[in-house]
């Protein structure tokens, strides 16, 4: 159909192109010598010649606007008309397909027969893109149409301030846009072409161009002026092209619609063939020229389009409490079998994030997202690798080692085995697709031999142990050039300086052709610079936490400021504290390194609280079994490092405690994210020395309140002392020698070691040791401290 719409259409071209030939060579051979207005031949030839070549930029720019048109009343529509059934219908027909940029260009250019057509459309006309149902329906529930009106009108008036320069005798209003009715689009045969009706409504103009006071107001009304258009232009379907107005009656002779989508074409060439004619009419081409009205207008509808898509994905889709979204999981474009992998999960409504980010993952963009802890943010990552391991399946079928298709890398042990858990979850039903994992503290040997001999499409790795693969194993990197998708979570943490060396490395392995999706709770700036090392520069920026804080509002967060010396106690006090008022307690206690861990889990075992301990000096096996003891328990304290501290899913967790500053504003708040989760209430606590106070500062725009320090019992000062004492002197040792380690490579307490030696000593003192205990010379070196007052050196 199409071709014999483009024969059609050359053969009238040629057939003119041989009419004006014809006359020209009259006109050269035996004709007149001289030519009206006294025009040599020559002279008469560049005349034509010239009046030729505006008459096919100006058909072709009427093609451009009624394009433009199109897409503007396409979007004008959507937005404002809430039952679209009518147009899901068309776009989400199988037979659906938008004509591509390449293929619009090409039409036209076939249609001018002209080569090179494709100059006349320049890069400031963007991409020809019409919003997919997906965007307009994020747009429609977000209630808040864009007033198009108001956007062209701000876009006139900076173009007609340029035209005024020019022109004292039109009025803004004369270059206010044209209203172009929506088309109708009345299906496609052979997925190549949509015929289309344009009305193109010229009396509104005439209106505005007599109406110098219109009023925002007006705008409005003519916004649903447009809407009755359109369904107006909907019931008209499959009626001839029409300019209403005043000059469409050179489209008499098309009215023939009924004869198939080649014969509309001729008609709508026909009809534009004399479009000239009437622009003129209506408005001097100079100044159209001059204004370029049309595409200022698109442009700027657009931006604004942008703008609110963004302000939307800003503030997440609604603003109330829960996490869940509106949408479910079977009105995404995820496999049956997935879907009922989810549903026997319970998972039936998307959650927020998995809602704005699912459909954009699948449409095989890059996306850097950003979602609140516990909203689900791995199910959003994890159903587009599914779908991604499933389309790459069908051409890998013959391959003897099928390649990995999708990577995912994050920080800790506990998050890949997590990660692995909701994966095999999910895949379910999905017989055959593989999920490994590749993490630090296993055997190398076996990590080998379980790639070789089972299923693996997904990994799921830490930076150290992958880099471990990629560097010694040919064979992984070879299986790795298969790659289609890269996933980081906590991408913020593994972008960090601490791991970016590795991710830099590991990245260089990966085939440039893949998909990379990142993602985290929290996204400080620099990070989101070095995200380009991952990511494509059009990547989509997916931001669902908004302007407001990274923290729940249903977890109450407050600080306490006490000496190091009371902290024990402290803490003590309001674990009793909560127990005594939260029946299924569940814990966690977050401490600066993994030594202070083990001293106060040894502290807390030696007075008979119910206490676990998980950090990085415990082997691999038991931080595992601690991980799901934890997941199951109820009434459990876990004392902890940061390798808790994100990602890791422990359901119900009732209270988190902080003692001693976080290493930045980020951990912070994603160790406070390990409760309140799946849109939960919680509380956080943060116990900080007076000279820690300097912390608040980052976190001062989040809702922490100040707490005073409870009154503390002096017996229980004593039952305490008397409990640190059967604590292992190692450990205390080694917790001091953790504590200066870690308020040393603080930059704020680094800085000044005199003072922080001191405080050392304080430290030393109150977990009672007599002496200070002494470092290797080499580590004394290392820190700095080697010649400062009150460090011991080792002999
Ligand atoms: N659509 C859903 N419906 C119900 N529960 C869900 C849904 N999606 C995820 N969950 C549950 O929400 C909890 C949190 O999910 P997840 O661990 O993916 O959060 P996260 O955003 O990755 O958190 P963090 O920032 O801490 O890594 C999990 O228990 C998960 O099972």
């Amino acid at each position: 159909m199409y071709s014999s719409i483009i024969f059609l259409e050359r053969s009238r071209i040629f057939q003119n192109n041989v009419h004006h030939s014809l006359t020209f060579l009259r006109h050269m051979g035996g004709g007149p010598r001289t030519f009206p207005g006294g025009l040599n031949k020559w002279q008469w030839k560049r005349l034509h010649e010239k009046q030729a070549r505006e008459k096919e930029k100006r058909l072709l720019d009427q093609e451009k606007q009624l394009y433009q048109a199109r897409v503007r009343s396409e979007i004008r529509s959507k937005i404002a008309t809430p039952d679209s059934s009518k147009h899901e219908q068309n776009t989400n027909s199988p037979n659906y397909k938008p004509l591509s940029p390449k293929e619009h260009i090409k039409a036209l250019a076939d249609r001018f027969m002209k080569e090179g057509a494709e100059d006349l459309w320049n890069e400031a006309d963007g991409p020809i893109h019409s919003p997919s149902p997906q965007e307009i329906a994020r747009i429609e529930s977000t209630h808040n149409p864009i007033n198009l009106r108001r956007v062209v009108s701000d876009q006139n008036r900076v173009a007609s301030n340029q035209v005024s320069e020019v022109s004292s005798g039109f009025s803004n209003n004369q270059l206010k846009p044209r209203n172009y009715s929506s088309f109708v689009n009345l299906g496609n045969q052979n997925g190549l072409l949509k015929a289309r009706h344009y009305s193109v409504r010229t009396s509104r103009f005439t209106y505005r161009k007599n109406d110098s006071s219109s009023s925002e107001d007006d705008d409005t009304d003519e916004d649903e002026a447009f809407l009755m258009t359109k369904r107006k232009g909907e019931d008209l379907r499959g009626s001839r092209l029409s300019l209403i107005g005043s000059s469409d009656a050179e489209g008499s002779g098309d009215d023939d619609e009924g004869k198939g989508n080649g014969k509309k074409m001729m008609m709508s060439s026909a009809a534009l063939g004399k479009y000239d004619i009437k622009k003129t009419k209506r408005i001097p081409l100079k100044f159209l020229e001059e204004e370029d009205d049309l595409s200022l207008h698109v442009q700027a509808i657009r931006n604004e389009f942008h703008k609110r898509r963004m302000a939307e994905k800003d503030i997440g889709v609604g603003d109330d409490d829960s996490i869940l979204s509106p949408k479910r999981f079977d009105e995404c474009n995820v496999s049956p079998l997935t879907i009922k992998a989810l549903t026997l999960a319970g998972y039936v409504q998307m959650t927020k994030v998995q809602d704005a980010t699912i459909s954009a993952c699948l449409e095989g963009k890059d996306a850097l997202v950003k979602a609140k802890t516990g909203t689900g943010k791995s199910a959003a990552f994890l159903l587009p690798a599914i779908e991604t391991v499933l389309k790459a399946s069908a051409s890998n079928e013959r391959k003897r080692v099928p390649p990995i298709c999708v990577l995912i890398v994050c920080p800790t042990r506990e998050l890949a085995s997590q990660i692995a858990a909701e994966a095999n979850v999910l895949l379910k039903y999905h017989e055959g697709i593989g999920v490994q994992t590749l993490v630090g503290g296993t055997r190398f040997k076996v990590d080998q031999k379980r790639l070789e001999t089972e299923p693996c499409h997904i990994i799921i790795a830490t930076p150290g142990r992958l880099l471990d693969h990629i560097e010694n194993k040919s064979g992984f990197s070879a299986r790795l050039m298969g790659l289609k998708m890269l996933i980081l979570d906590e991408a913020d943490h593994l972008l960090d300086l601490g791991f970016r060396k590795d991710m830099e490395k590991i990245v260089d392995c990966l085939p440039r052709q893949r998909q990379s999706l990142l993602f985290s709770a929290t996204l400080p700036k620099e990070v989101r610079r070095v995200s380009q090392l991952v990511l494509k520069r059009d990547h989509e920026y997916i931001n669902t936490v908004g302007l407001g804080p990274e923290t729940h509002d249903k977890v109450n967060q407050s600080y306490m400021i006490a000496p190091h010396e009371q902290h024990f106690q402290i803490v003590h006090h309001l674990l009793k504290q909560h127990i005594a008022q939260t029946p299924n307690y569940k814990v966690i206690v977050f401490c600066t390194t993994a030594m202070m861990t083990s001293l106060m889990f040894s502290l807390f075992r030696e007075m008979k609280l119910n206490v676990r301990e998980i950090h990085s000096r415990k082997p691999q096996l038991y931080r595992s079994r601690v991980s799901e003891e934890f997941k199951e328990a109820k009434q459990l304290i876990l004392i902890t490092s940061d390798v808790s501290a994100r990602g890791m899913n422990y359901p119900d967790v009732s209270l988190v405690i902080q003692v001693g500053v976080p290493v930045d504003r980020e951990q912070y708040i994603n160790r406070l994210g390990r409760t309140g989760r799946e849109g939960k209430g919680g509380e956080g606590i943060l116990l900080i020395a007076p000279w820690e106070q300097y912390f608040l500062d980052e976190v001062k725009d989040l809702p922490l309140l100040e707490s005073s320090s409870p009154h503390l019992d002096p017996d229980m000062k004593v039952k305490i002392e008397k409990s640190m004492e059967k604590v292992d002197p190692s450990v205390k040792e080694a917790a001091y020698h953790a504590w200066l380690g870690y308020y040393n490579s603080v930059r704020e307490t680094g800085r000044d070691k005199t003072t922080l030696v001191e405080l050392g000593k304080g430290f030393s003192n109150s977990i009672g040791l007599q002496k200070v205990p002494a470092l290797f010379r080499k580590t004394a070196l290392k820190m700095g401290l080697k010649d400062i007052p009150g460090i011991r050196v080792r002999k």
